[in-house]
């Protein structure tokens, strides 16, 4: 159980439906922390199916190598139901040891209010992206996840440590999208761009969005068919723009890039990835049952992050996919994935012609080559 008297959070960063934060014991119970950390008090009573890790009050983390993962109020699925799809449907799937674990646990209402009012105090200062601006946590949402901690770290003991200091290992993230194209794409002899780089070509010629940094760093920088590729200089290029797109420093670049590069060529994880998301979904979005659980076990495989951790020492690479999430078979979302393919198809995004040829993307598609 979670005790927020024994907790300050620390916002570290948010995707669309998600915001993750740093947990870190309450000022109370570690003098030390600085007078920032938004911090809670209120204990709520443990529900008794959540898997309850003991709470260390000594540690700096009550509950180290672990962030706490709070659902926003835009998204579609509670946590609670994501959680048990991740069990049930997604964790099975997958080698245990190249997931992001999960931990329920119940979140008060009192505590996401906090986290909003921190939310709105980031905005004020600027502090927070303006893309993400105006959306906060669901403050009807009873749950939250504890989630294995892949950032960059000083050791897995230790991940507490001043962001300034020299860290052991380094992280990168990246979601790899659509390893394989679309099913409902015109047919590989006239297709020029893939799924994830034809939407991205469409995005781009719409203009970058305000304030949208993050566009960088997930789907849209680079070809997701390229990790897929037998030739070793087509990988290399893909592994180096995911350095690259993280922002990694130049002084660990040229390390990171050939640690990285031997991860990826003929990566089984990835292959995997891929084998799942073609075999759940055979017949793509304008043809399948878009509320069937192997369709949207195909979109939340479409739609994961892949975390890795790159130790400086040489040692093994750890790597994990996170944000797993349930797709809800809604009728919105189900017109969203519809009204994206129709125009791929329709506008010449798939075949770069009419409208779609008008963008001439930085990041080649594979499918170009
Ligand atoms: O439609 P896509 O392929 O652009 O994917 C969406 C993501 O955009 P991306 O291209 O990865 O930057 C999008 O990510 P961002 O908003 O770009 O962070 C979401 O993950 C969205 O899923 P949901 O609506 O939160 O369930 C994603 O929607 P789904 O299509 O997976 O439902
Ligand atoms: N387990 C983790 N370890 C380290 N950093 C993480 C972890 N989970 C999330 N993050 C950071 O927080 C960001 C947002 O988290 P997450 O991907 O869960 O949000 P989301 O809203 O589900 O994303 P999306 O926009 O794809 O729906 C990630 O891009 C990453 O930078």
């Amino acid at each position: 159980m979670l005790d927020p008297s024994l907790v300050s959070l620390t916002y570290l960063d948010e995707g669309a439906a998600n915001i993750v934060y740093r947990i870190s014991a309450s000022p109370s119970a570690s003098p030390t922390r600085s007078s920032h950390h938004e911090s809670y008090s209120r204990t709520t009573p443990p529900p008794s199916e959540i898997d309850t890790p003991p709470i260390r009050p000594s540690s700096s983390n009550p509950f180290p190598g672990q962030l706490l993962r709070l659902r926003k109020d835009n998204a579609t699925a509670a946590v609670l139901d994501s959680h048990h799809h991740f069990n049930n449907r997604i964790a099975p799937l997958l080698p245990t040891a190249n997931l992001i674990q999960q931990t329920l646990v119940r979140a008060s209402s009192h505590l996401i209010q906090k986290c909003n009012a921190g939310l709105r105090s980031m905005e004020k200062r600027g502090a927070r992206s303006p893309q993400r601006a105006g959306v906060y946590l669901a403050e009807g949402e009873a749950f939250a996840v504890l989630v294995t901690d892949m950032s960059s770290s000083n050791s897995s003991s230790d991940r507490d440590a001043p962001v300034e200091a020299e860290t052991e290992s380094l992280s990168v993230e990246f979601k790899p999208k659509w390893l394989a194209q679309s099913p409902n794409a015109p047919s590989n002899g006239t297709s020029r761009r893939c799924r994830t780089c034809a939407l991205r070509a469409l995005r781009e010629s719409r203009g970058p969005m305000p304030g949208d940094e993050k566009l960088l760093s997930s789907s849209s920088g680079f070809c997701p068919l390229k990790l897929m590729e037998q030739d070793r200089g087509i990988v290399r290029e893909v592994g180096n723009r995911i350095v690259e797109l993280n922002r990694i420093r130049k002084e660990d670049r040229g390390w990171m890039e050939e640690t990285l590069f031997a991860w990826l060529y003929g990566n089984a994880l990835l292959a995997r990835l891929r084998t799942l998301q073609v075999v759940m979904d055979p017949e793509g979005v304008l043809m399948g049952n878009l509320e069937s659980p192997d369709f949207l076990t195909a979109m939340t495989m479409r739609d994961c992050t892949l975390f890795l951790r790159i130790p400086r020492d040489g040692g093994p690479i750890e790597a994990r996919l996170g944000d797993l999430d349930l797709k809800a078979a809604s009728p919105k979302k189900a017109d969203y994935w519809r009204r994206v393919e129709r125009q791929l198809i329709d506008d010449g995004w798939y075949t770069a012609i009419g409208r779609g040829a008008a963008v001439e993307s930085e990041e080649r598609c594979q499918l170009s080559q």
